[in-house]
């Protein structure tokens, strides 16, 4: 007799077939699921994320928050799932990144300038393209500092706005902030805030926010994804319309605190569930 000792059991389980999300969704998220440790994370997760939208997600400490945005930049394997750019695969989309910490994000052996470069050249962009752009970037971001300094030369703001003007060079289809906020003071929060507003405004970029500043995450924002505790799911997602560019005067307008309320309602009810 000739049998296989310990051989692989595959179940016999169709795969349900992938739904596309309303018109205008750019990021289809279908059935994701995400094991740390044996524990469920995401367990058949689906979301539509809209395009050229802001789109922050908010929710209690531990539920992925983070997880769910680097999963869909591709920085962190899913255990199962599909996530779609408009119908392509993250390999065929352009994106962008920036992190937390932005003392960690550059590259130390290169000039600041030569950092923000560096995805243009990857690309294969030649120099009169690469002067071009960041041509372009400098004065969208009016920087007045030296770009020819090293990232360590400089202040906290002004590698958090290199960063920035890193991950937009190419111009990507999707840009991933994740707190990009949290190590910054409060005067460097709010001139990389409008700088964000403002590029928003100019290109339409969609963009996904992490943020643990709710009032921060509701002013930036065209939705306020909130999220349950783990196994996470969508607790809500609200839609906040206020005309842009928002400014001072939007954070005491009744909508503004509406949005803030319901949100921080939303988020509480989860966080005692
Ligand atoms: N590499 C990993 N290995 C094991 N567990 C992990 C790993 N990365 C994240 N986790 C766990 O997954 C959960 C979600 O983490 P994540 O950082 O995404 O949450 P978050 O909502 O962004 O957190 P916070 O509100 O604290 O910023 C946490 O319980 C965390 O401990």
């Amino acid at each position: 007799m000739n049998a296989t000792i310990n051989a692989p059991v595959y179940a016999d389980v169709p795969r349900p077939r992938f739904t596309p999300g309303p018109a205008g969704t750019h990021i289809t998220i279908r059935g994701l699921t995400k094991y740390f440790a044996g524990w469920p994370l995401y367990e058949n997760f689906d979301l539509d994320i809209p395009k050229a939208k802001i789109v922050s997600v908010f929710g209690p400490n531990g539920c992925g928050k983070s997880t769910l945005i680097n999963m869909i930049a591709g920085l962190v394997p899913i255990d199962q799932g599909e996530i779609l750019f408009d119908g392509k695969q993250l390999s065929d989309t352009k994106i962008g990144y920036v992190f937390q910490n932005y003392r960690e994000a550059l590259f130390p052996w290169m000039r600041t300038i030569d950092n923000i470069a560096y995805p243009l050249l990857l690309e294969g962009k030649n120099k009169a393209e690469v002067d071009r752009r960041m041509e372009e970037l400098v004065a969208s971001f009016d920087v007045k500092f030296d770009l020819r300094r090293y990232p360590y030369e400089l202040s906290g703001g002004q590698q958090q706005t290199a960063s920035i003007m890193r991950a937009l060079a190419s111009r990507p289809e999707v840009l991933f902030l994740d707190e990009p906020f949290s190590a910054l003071d409060f005067e460097m929060t709010l001139f990389i805030r409008e700088k964000l507003q403002e590029v928003f405004m100019q290109t339409g970029t969609t963009m996904l926010l992490v943020s643990h500043d709710l009032e921060e995450a509701v002013y930036l924002a065209d939705e306020i994804l909130l999220l349950t505790k783990r196994p996470t799911k969508v607790a809500e997602i609200l839609h906040y319309e206020d005309p842009r560019p928002r400014t001072v005067d939007t954070l005491s307008q009744p909508s503004f605190v509406a949005a803030k309320k319901r949100s921080l309602e939303i988020f509480q009810r989860e966080v005692r569930r």
